[in-house]
């Protein structure tokens, strides 16, 4: 079990804000945190990580990191940390970047084995693309046998197929190794794919707290399907008003009355919902 009771006074965009999270974390569990920008989450993992400071309360199995009177210096507490822009030692290659961090040959060949790196175990970082160097730094983070696996966007720089492929390693290992991890990301379906838990972020505090179902569906009361979108453009037909919103990749366009059209305008983030359709599914 991790106890987090922290809290630290940080700038925000809009002034003063205090991030103030008060949490437990089950062993094992695989924790989606979420938010809007400047929201904080990066932080709480730096604090968690002993990076940054805070005041407060932080237990890892009964091993207190953070209190009153003592923290734990970073090399003490067994941290993995994964990066968006993969933070390697660019003069080692694969091999030499896991044991820099643990001798375990054993564990860094299981690793390589894995995620697929063993044939690029004598290479250096800078021949390698981007999801491969994600791959090995996610490997360098397990090397420490880590209590708690912290990963902030580490997706985000890749493309979709990589990243779906980057999602499942990411499933084996915490399969295979049960290391409790947080995940900062943003992406519905990768919340969805990987953790059992998802937390919310808002100017420093905790607004939501569920399973990914409970947190991510958006839909309320009779409504079939939600998705949110932002208003392009209303345009006037002879009686009606159409407007024109883009979801994702997408644009749709919705029927308005007068009254309607009037209570929106251009550039509104909207949730554009139905109630009464039987969807299809066709593949693309
Ligand atoms: N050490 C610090 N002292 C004071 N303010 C800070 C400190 N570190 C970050 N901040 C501010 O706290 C706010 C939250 O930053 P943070 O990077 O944690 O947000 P975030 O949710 O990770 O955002 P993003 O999704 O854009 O990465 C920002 O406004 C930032 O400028």
């Amino acid at each position: 079990m991790i106890k987090i009771d922290i809290n630290k006074q940080l700038h925000g965009s809009s002034g003063a804000m205090n991030l103030q999270v008060k949490l437990d974390i089950n062993k094992g569990d695989f924790i989606a945190l979420s938010g809007l920008s400047g929201s904080g989450k990066t932080t709480l993992l730096r604090i968690l990580a002993g990076l940054e400071n805070a005041k407060g309360f932080i237990s890892v199995d009964e091993k207190v990191w953070l209190d009153d009177k003592n923290t734990l210096s970073i090399q003490k507490r067994k941290i993995g940390f994964v990066f968006q822009d993969y933070a390697l030692f660019d003069n080692m290659n694969v091999e030499q970047n896991l044991l820099y961090v643990n001798k375990d040959k054993k564990l860094a060949q299981k690793l390589l084995a894995i995620t697929e790196l063993t044939k690029l175990a004598k290479r250096l970082p800078n021949t390698l693309s981007g999801g491969q160097k994600q791959r090995v730094s996610l490997c360098r983070a397990m090397m420490n046998n880590p209590e708690l696996l912290l990963m902030d966007e580490p997706l985000s720089a890749l493309d979709p197929s990589m990243r779906i492929k980057l999602q499942n390693e990411i499933l084996t290992l915490h399969k295979e190794f049960n290391t409790t991890t947080i995940m900062v990301s943003h992406e519905p379906s990768e919340i969805y794919r990987l953790a059992n838990r998802v937390i919310v972020l808002n100017q420093g505090k905790i607004i939501n707290d569920g399973n990914p179902t409970e947190v991510l569906l958006k839909t309320s009361g009779s409504q079939k399907f939600s998705f949110e979108g932002e208003i392009l453009d209303i345009i006037k037909t002879d009686v009606i008003y159409i407007a024109i919103i883009s979801i994702g990749q997408q644009l749709v366009e919705v029927v308005l009355c007068e009254d309607e059209a009037k209570s929106f305008k251009i550039t509104d983030k909207v949730r554009v919902g139905t109630k009464a359709f039987a969807p299809t599914l066709t593949k693309v």
